[in-house]
């Protein structure tokens, strides 16, 4: 897009300086809710801006990983209370780059702030263990030493909190960082940048550099001095990292999609499973990873599920990602939105029965954005591609069957593994389905969404690298376990 006079232009943060790319270029982002509203412009960059934050970080890393966690801690403390004290402009900038509506942007930049705290906790929490040796007179213990530089690449549906749920352990374990988030979400990823360069991080611990995935993600991957790379995005782009940092040995951690199921049991509570599912696929527009897209009801309840389901989505109001009344934002950009409605007109030539939504809204504000109805589709069969692939927008496939095993053979025949729940009343009932299925994330009569920042977060089978992230066990991927013994 044509970058207007007066948009506001974001720098690269490069060994503790804003700087601007050597391309020259500049990549302008535009509110999806309202095209005219021009968010800001960030960096084109180029290989050569990269290497110097590469160099930056490199050189970096042995003084702050030889910080105390202590010492390291009160960087991430510093910079949580700057966070928090920019939360409402963040948040503001959030809704207008990628369309989450404001209330969830908020919520998601205090999400934000209480990461980085739990992690400047971590300065102080224990390392590692005391193994009894067989030599009576040697001590043995582990220790954990940093990774080095650790890339970090993000993408825009949750421009804050992943960041830091990936930069904050990364640099109280002692690595240095090197981020380059995704474009769509740049404006609001610098704000979070800025951040961290205020609250006084030594020079190249923390570094960003925005531009191309192409460029600057695989370049990141690609470099030798990048010891680890944590990637969370589609699985086209994260197999191709894993594959590049494989390649050069270095060490990686992906997280992917989600094609998230709910069962919903014959005697399941079914006002709240209506709740569920609505606020589990439908907010942030079903731009989740854990987003419910398949639907799966036992046939004694089906009626009665979709019946109600239908009348609260038609309550939906769909608009600006600023306006109070709002609900639902629009898709975040015209690249999702017609990826969504490919989906839409794939499930009606496959056969599925459009219940309600389905179209493009247009007329009055919302020609200016790229907004979707709220879609629900029955009838649909497994094979289908909306029973099937990772559509990341508002759709919900329901899917009727006789029995919780049918149900749960179903939720489980997928290449995905994220997340699930499933609505009952039946001890029995609960305990199979925590046990049968495949995801790295299983509720129990709430919402497949809603991940806790202290608890291990990642997915089963393609959804992930069978890493994990968040709580205690980020430490696995950002150190690696030394073991001692004295004598
Ligand atoms: N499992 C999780 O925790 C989780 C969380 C959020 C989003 N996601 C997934 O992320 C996807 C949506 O995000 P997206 O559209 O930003 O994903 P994406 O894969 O297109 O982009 C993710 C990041 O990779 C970069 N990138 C793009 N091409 C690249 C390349 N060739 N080499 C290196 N880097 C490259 C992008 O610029 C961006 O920073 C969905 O599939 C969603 O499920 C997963
Ligand atoms: O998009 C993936 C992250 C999901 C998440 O943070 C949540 O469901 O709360």
């Amino acid at each position: 897009m044509t970058v207007k006079a007066n948009t506001q232009i974001f720098l690269n943060y490069v060994d503790g300086e804003w700087c601007e790319s050597i391309s020259k270029e500049v990549i302008g982002n535009e509110s999806p809710s309202n095209t005219e509203d021009v968010v800001g412009s960030v960096q084109k960059s180029t290989r050569k801006d990269l290497e110097e934050a590469i160099a930056a970080a490199k050189s970096a890393k042995k003084k702050w990983g030889n910080l105390t966690g202590n010492e390291r801690a009160d960087y991430l403390y510093k910079a949580a209370d700057i966070l928090e004290s920019r939360l409402e402009e963040i948040a503001t900038c959030m809704a207008r780059e990628m369309g989450k509506t404001l209330a969830e942007s908020k919520g998601e930049t205090a999400r934000g702030v209480a990461i980085l705290r739990y992690y400047a906790g971590e300065g102080l929490r224990k390392v590692g263990d005391v193994i009894p040796s067989t030599d009576s007179e040697a001590l043995m213990f582990t220790t954990r030493a940093p990774l080095g530089v650790v890339g970090v690449i993000t993408p825009w549906n949750f421009p804050v909190a992943i960041p830091i749920w990936k930069s904050a352990p990364a640099l109280i374990y002692g690595n240095t960082v090197v981020i380059k988030p995704a474009t769509e979400a740049a404006v609001t990823g610098a704000k979070v940048i800025e951040c961290f360069a205020d609250a006084g991080f030594p020079s190249g611990v923390i570094n960003m550099v925005t531009g191309q995935g192409s460029v600057i993600g695989q370049g990141l991957a690609d470099h030798p001095d990048v010891n680890g790379i944590t990637f969370t995005g589609s699985n086209k782009v994260g197999r191709q990292i894993g594959q590049s940092v494989l390649a050069r040995g270095g060490k990686y951690q992906l997280e992917m999609g989600g094609k998230n199921p709910v069962i919903v049991a014959s005697d399941a509570d079914i006002d709240l499973a209506v709740n569920a599912t609505i606020s589990g696929g439908l907010r942030s527009t079903g731009q989740k990873c854990t987003a419910t897209s398949r639907v799966i009801v036992q046939s004694d309840v089906y009626e009665s599920f979709k019946d109600k389901l239908i009348e609260k989505v038609r309550e939906i109001k769909v608009g600006n990602s600023l306006l109070d009344e709002t609900w639902m934002g629009p898709s975040s950009s015209e690249g999702q939105l017609d990826t969504v409605l490919s989906y839409i007109r794939k499930g009606i030539n496959e056969g599925a029965e459009l219940l309600i939504g389905g179209e493009r809204l247009t007329g009055g504000d919302y020609d200016n954005g790229y907004y979707v109805q709220p879609t629900v589709f029955e009838g649909v069969t497994n094979e289908m591609a909306i029973a099937q692939e990772e559509i990341f927008g508002p759709v919900l496939a329901l899917m009727k069957v006789n029995s919780l095993e049918e149900g749960l053979q179903l939720a489980n025949d997928v290449e995905y593994g994220l997340s699930a729940s499933i609505f009952t009343t039946n001890i029995k009932k609960m305990l199979t389905f925590i046990n049968d299925m495949e995801a790295g994330l299983v509720r129990v009569n709430a919402e497949s969404a809603g991940v806790e920042l202290q608890a291990p977060f990642g997915g089963m089978k393609q959804s992930s690298s069978h890493s994990r992230e968040q709580g205690q066990a980020a430490i696995e991927f950002f150190t690696a376990i030394k073991t001692v013994f004295v004598k």
